[in-house]
């Protein structure tokens, strides 16, 4: 998968070098390449923003500079993109978002920052039959794109084959099931006196299986009743609802 981000600070992107995705970096199976918005600019003072037509609070991001920056980044390479629009208007991504862009060849994540971008650049992508979808990582304000593309691109290259260590982990995600995970537990046995459940040193299976359930839809029928109401219905089994 190739990954593309267009952003006014390069650095914020940094972290996407380190750990599990610089090694996913490093062993071919990602390529990443950040982009400064400014390298498109034409003025002595880069300018990227300008007032919003209408009036209102803040700035808008100016068409010109995102599309020839859209336009000379999608030409580096033939791969068809995806183009990434984060902002707090956006559908939102979710797991499922996930699992299908990491299908995908190449994404390309555009970093708004003031009162975002100018919806033309979208519209005229949109009209050139280019993919472009405009997400949303949750129902808060941040103040530009690039945090949204690091939790992003995390979100999807974990579940690119070879990337993590134990691929188990990714198909056992929380969500996957349309459940949240329920609580873990490692060594010591017993820790500031809080002892570890007893079934899971028990080597019984069924019973672990069952426990894990148990918790995991108590915990999600505590913190998220919206996922438990969203189950299909052949998603709980007659064990699942006695509990
Ligand atoms: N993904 C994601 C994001 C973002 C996000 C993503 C991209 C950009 C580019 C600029 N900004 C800042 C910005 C601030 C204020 C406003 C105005 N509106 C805000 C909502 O109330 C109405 C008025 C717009 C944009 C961004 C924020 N925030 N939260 C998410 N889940």
């Amino acid at each position: 998968m190739r990954i593309d981000v267009i952003t006014i600070f390069p650095g914020y992107l940094a972290p996407l070098r380190e750990a599990l995705l610089g090694r996913a970096i490093s062993a071919g199976l990602v390529d990443l390449a950040v982009h400064d918005l400014r390298t498109w600019t034409r003025d002595v003072h880069q300018a990227v923003d300008d007032a919003p037509y209408g009036g209102g609070p803040g700035m808008v991001m100016r068409p010109q500079v995102w599309g020839e920056a859209l336009d000379a980044v999608l030409a580096l390479d033939e791969r068809p993109a995806r183009i990434v629009v984060p902002t707090p208007a956006g559908r939102p991504f979710t797991q499922a978002t996930a699992q299908a862009w990491s299908g995908d060849e190449r994404l390309l994540f555009t970093c708004g920052r003031y009162e975002g971008i100018d919806q033309r650049v979208v519209d005229d992508a949109r009209r050139r039959d280019l993919t472009v979808d405009e997400v949303s990582i949750g129902d808060y304000v941040l103040v530009g794109g690039e945090v949204a593309v690091l939790v992003m691109v995390e979100a999807v290259v974990r579940l690119l084959p070879g990337v993590l260590g134990n691929p188990a982990s990714a198909e056992q995600d929380s969500f996957s099931d349309g459940l949240l995970e329920g609580p873990a537990f490692t060594r010591p046995e017993v820790w500031r006196g809080l002892a570890v459940p007893d079934v899971l040193r028990s080597g019984n299976h069924a019973k672990i299986a069952r426990w894990r359930r148990d918790r995991a839809l108590e915990r999600t029928a505590e913190r998220r009743p919206d996922l438990l109401a969203a189950l299909p219905e052949d998603a709980l089994d007659d064990a699942d609802r006695a509990f």
